[in-house]
This record gives structure tokens, C-alpha cells and sequence, in this order.
């Protein structure tokens, strides 16, 4: 299959790197100096302390236009949205959205292909430079279908090593498990300046940890509460050592993605009625954060 994929971030790189085991792949990048790199030198994919080099894969910038493919996967920020649809929004072959959050949900009404998916990423990667990937965490790709036929997806029936995928029946309960998980976790860690495991460990930010949780789960109306509240405690733990991407983004003096996480959940508590004081508090202190460069 051709896929060609918008976005040489951590998600790109890997995304290019491991599809390219069995298929055409085309990553568009921002900068046309990311592609001649790639072009030149290949994706160099690090995992399980071994490096692989993997050549063949074609990298233009975005600029230049996209060709013919028969699955476009999004792989930038949802921030990076608004720049990326008008050149997508003509296009008729499947596209697949992998962002975070919920903010993205918004813009998909408007663009013309019958096949749109989205997808949830739990995979770590971490970008070194413009053509090195680090695969941090194995997990899935969970996929759902936001308009047209699943069934039409090959991609969830193939194997590829350490890179598994899978389907949701419904992309809105699949987005908002993870919503959950990230608006938990992102903006306290990020606050806080802890790794993941610090918001169980110790009991102060455990306590606020609870709270957060019963807050947006009552904004959310989270069908079972006593599931998630533990799915989301588990994520923590698996990933007890992980920088979380928020707080390693205000740490780099990069914008994060508290919009399209709990901005979504502020407007939702808007349009219900629902108090949000811990919500919008992080909410305010991580905009603070970010405008003052981390
Ligand atoms: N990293 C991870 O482990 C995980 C990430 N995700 C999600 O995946 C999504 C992508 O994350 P991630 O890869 O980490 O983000 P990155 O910031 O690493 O990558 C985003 C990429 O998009 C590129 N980009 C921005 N604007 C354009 C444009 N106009 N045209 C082409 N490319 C553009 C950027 O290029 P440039 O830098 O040159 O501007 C950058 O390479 C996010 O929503 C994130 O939440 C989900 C799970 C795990
Ligand atoms: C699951 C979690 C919280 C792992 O760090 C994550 O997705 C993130 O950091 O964005």
C-alpha cells in the first residue's frame, strides 16, 4: 500500500519507520531541509538499545504537494491542524488522525474524504533529530472510524513487528478514555514537575490527583467512574518513569496541547453547567507557563 504520512515529529518518525517494513511509504515534513536529510541518510528507528537504519522511504516537504496514496496518516499536533486542512480538505482517499485530545474531532466535519479515521497512539517515542526516532514504549494503536467503513482499513489485519494495531468499535468512548488518561496525568505532571509514578507516590498530589479525576469525570460523565479512576492510576504506574509530553514540552519552551485537552473539557463543563475550579486552574497555570516559555 502507498501511505503517505504529514509530519516528521516523534509520531511521524516512528509511524514512517515501521510502516515502511511493508509498505510505500512518502512522509511529508515541514521544512524541506528534514526531507533532503531523510532522503539522504534514512530514519534511523532506536529501540531496545539497538539501531536500524531504514532507507527507502520517501520524504518531500509538504510544500511540494502530496501524490497519489491510498492512506494519508496525520501525524502532526492538533495545534498544527488549522495549517495542514486546507491542503487535505479536497483529498478523497482514507485519512487517519492521530492526535490527542479531543480538539480535533471539531475539524473533521469539513473535509471531503468518505473514509476518515482516528486513531489513539500508546506508543512512546521521543525524536532525537530530524531523522532519529526512538521507540520509548511498545504498546498499540487503537483505530475507530469517524466516517465510512473500518473494514476497509488493511493495516489493522497486518503484523508488523512491535508494532501492533488494533480497532474501536466507537471513536468516541476510545478518545475519551485517553482524554481522561492525559488530562489526569499531563497537566499535573507538568505543574508539578514530577514523572508520572510522583502522583501516586506521594500522598499530596495523590489527593490532588483524586480530585482532579472527580472532577473531570463528573464533566465528562464517565459512565464507570471506579474503572476508569483505576485505568487511569494504572497508566501512571506503567509509566511511572516517564517525563510526561506535557511537562516535557513546557520544559523545552514548546507549546503544549492543553487546548485540545482540558480546553475541550472547560468547554464541556461550560456548555453542561458543571463546576471546573481544579480544571480551569491547571488550565490557566499551564497557559502561564507556556506563554512565559516553560
Ligand atoms: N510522542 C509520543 O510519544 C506520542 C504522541 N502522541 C500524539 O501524536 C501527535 C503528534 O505528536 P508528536 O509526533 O510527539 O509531535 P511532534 O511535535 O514531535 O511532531 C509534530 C510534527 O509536525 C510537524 N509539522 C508542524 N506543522 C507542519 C506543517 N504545516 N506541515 C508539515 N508538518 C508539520 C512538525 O514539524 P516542525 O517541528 O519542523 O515544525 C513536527 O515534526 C500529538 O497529538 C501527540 O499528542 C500520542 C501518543 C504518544
Ligand atoms: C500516557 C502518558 C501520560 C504517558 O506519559 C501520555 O500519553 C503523555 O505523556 O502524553
Amino acid at each position: 500500500m502507498r501511505i503517505g504520512i504529514i509530519g516528521g515529529g516523534a509520531i511521524g518518525l516512528l509511524f514512517a519507520s515501521h510502516l515502511s517494513e511493508k509498505h510505500n511509504v512518502t512522509l511529508y515534513t515541514h521544512t524541506a531541509d528534514q526531507a533532503s536529510i531523510i532522503q539522504r541518510d534514512g530514519i534511523r528507528l532506536i529501540a531496545d538499545g539497538e539501531n536500524r537504519l531504514l532507507t527507502g522511504i520517501i520524504s518531500k516537504g509538504l510544500d511540494e504537494g502530496i501524490s497519489d496514496v491510498d492512506l494519508l496518516i496525520v501525524a502532526v499536533k492538533q495545534y498544527h491542524l488549522p495549517q495542514i486542512l486546507p491542503r487535505i480538505k479536497g483529498i478523497k482517499v482514507p485519512l487517519l488522525f492521530l492526535q490527542n485530545g479531543y480538539g480535533h474531532i471539531s475539524y473533521l466535519k469539513q473535509l471531503q474524504s468518505p473514509t476518515i479515521y482516528v486513531g489513539v497512539v500508546e506508543h512512546g517515542a521521543l525524536k532525537h533529530d530530524g531523522n532519529t526516532v526512538e521507540h520509548t514504549g511498545l504498546g498499540i494503536t487503537r483505530i475507530a472510524s469517524f466516517r465510512g467503513e473500518l473494514g476497509q482499513l488493511s493495516l489493522v489485519n497486518e503484523r508488523i513487528d512491535h508494532f501492533p494495531f488494533t480497532t474501536s468499535e466507537d471513536f468516541h468512548s476510545m478518545l475519551m478514555d485517553k482524554l481522561v488518561v492525559n488530562a489526569v496525568i499531563n497537566p499535573l505532571t507538568a505543574i508539578l514537575g514530577v514523572e508520572n509514578g510522583g502522583l501516586i507516590t506521594n500522598s499530596f498530589h495523590y489527593q490532588l490527583f483524586q480530585d482532579l479525576f472527580g472532577e473531570i469525570s463528573g464533566i465528562l460523565e464517565v459512565q464507570n467512574k471506579d474503572e476508569s479512576f483505576e485505568h487511569v492510576k494504572s497508566v501512571c504506574m506503567a509509566t511511572a518513569e516517564n517525563r510526561s509530553s506535557m511537562l516535557k514540552d513546557l520544559e523545552n519552551g514548546r507549546k503544549t496541547e492543553i487546548d485540545a485537552i482540558l480546553g475541550h473539557i472547560l468547554s464541556e463543563a461550560k456548555s453542561k453547567g458543571k463546576s471546573d475550579c481544579l480544571t480551569s486552574s491547571l488550565y490557566k497555570m499551564v497557559k502561564g507557563k507556556e506563554s512565559q516559555g516553560g
